[in-house]
């Protein structure tokens, strides 16, 4: 079995139980989730989810797992997840599919947040993958600008000749840091300017994180406090 499968199906596995509200989150690693959480409703169980996309919407709708908007649930039991980056404080880059903002607002109304991440995802120092931060296209230049006040290379993301336009109808910046020395800090002062719709770096959010160890199995990542 691949990393991302093996992590993906343990989430599902370990945490989704009868009568739960989950949240579904966006990628080739959660997809796996998604998958077993199908076959899990499939064999009987009851399970309601709530997704981070329209990607994953999709996804969910083809393996038979009702939907429930955010707005209708009380609250959400998990939210399932994958991640660019994670270190071992337990921050991580997500974003590099393009659904941060889904996925954070849906984290934060979660639980319990678990991310799934194969072995390459886990990192010392946040930063060699670029940080994607949602802006709304107007004054995308002005805004891309200031972003690069905190020191790091951007590009607006493309798909073809234009922009790539997230589900929520706005721009992504990418933007190259190397090694994010303060994370914490960074999350606030990039949602600080004008223009920024959300980051995606994901502070004090995550619960647990299933990773693969070095036998190949797939475990739980000790946190560093
Ligand atoms: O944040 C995300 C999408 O916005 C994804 O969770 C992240 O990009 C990881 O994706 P994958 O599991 O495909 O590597």
């Amino acid at each position: 079995m691949n990393e991302k499968a093996a992590v993906g199906e343990k989430a599902a596995v370990d945490y989704v139980k009868d009568g739960m509200v989950v949240g579904l989150g966006t990628g080739s690693t959660v997809y796996y989730t998604i998958v077993k959480i199908g076959e899990m409703i499939k064999e009987g169980m009851k399970v309601q989810g709530v997704a981070t996309s329209v990607q994953t919407e999709k996804l969910a709708e083809e393996q038979g797992i009702p939907l429930l908007t955010l707005d209708k649930v009380e609250s959400i039991d998990v939210a399932i997840d994958g991640a660019d980056e994670i270190d071992h404080h337990f921050y991580a880059i997500k974003g590099g599919g393009g659904a941060l903002l889904r996925e954070k607002i849906i984290a934060r109304a979660s639980n319990k947040f678990v991310v799934v991440a194969d072995s390459k995802k886990v990192v010392q120092k946040l930063g060699s993958f670029p940080l994607p931060v949602e802006v709304v296209p107007f004054g995308v230049r002005k805004t891309e600008s200031y972003i690069q006040r905190f020191g790091c290379q951007t590009v607006l993301r493309m798909k073809g000749d234009t922009p790539y336009i997230t589900d929520n109808g706005n721009y992504i910046i990418d933007c190259t840091f190397d090694v994010i020395a303060n994370p914490k800090q960074l999350e606030k002062d990039l949602n600080n300017i004008t223009g920024v719709v959300e980051n995606g770096l994901f502070i004090d959010m995550v619960k647990d994180v299933i990773t693969i160890n070095g036998d190949k199995q797939a475990i739980l990542l000790d946190k560093l406090e």
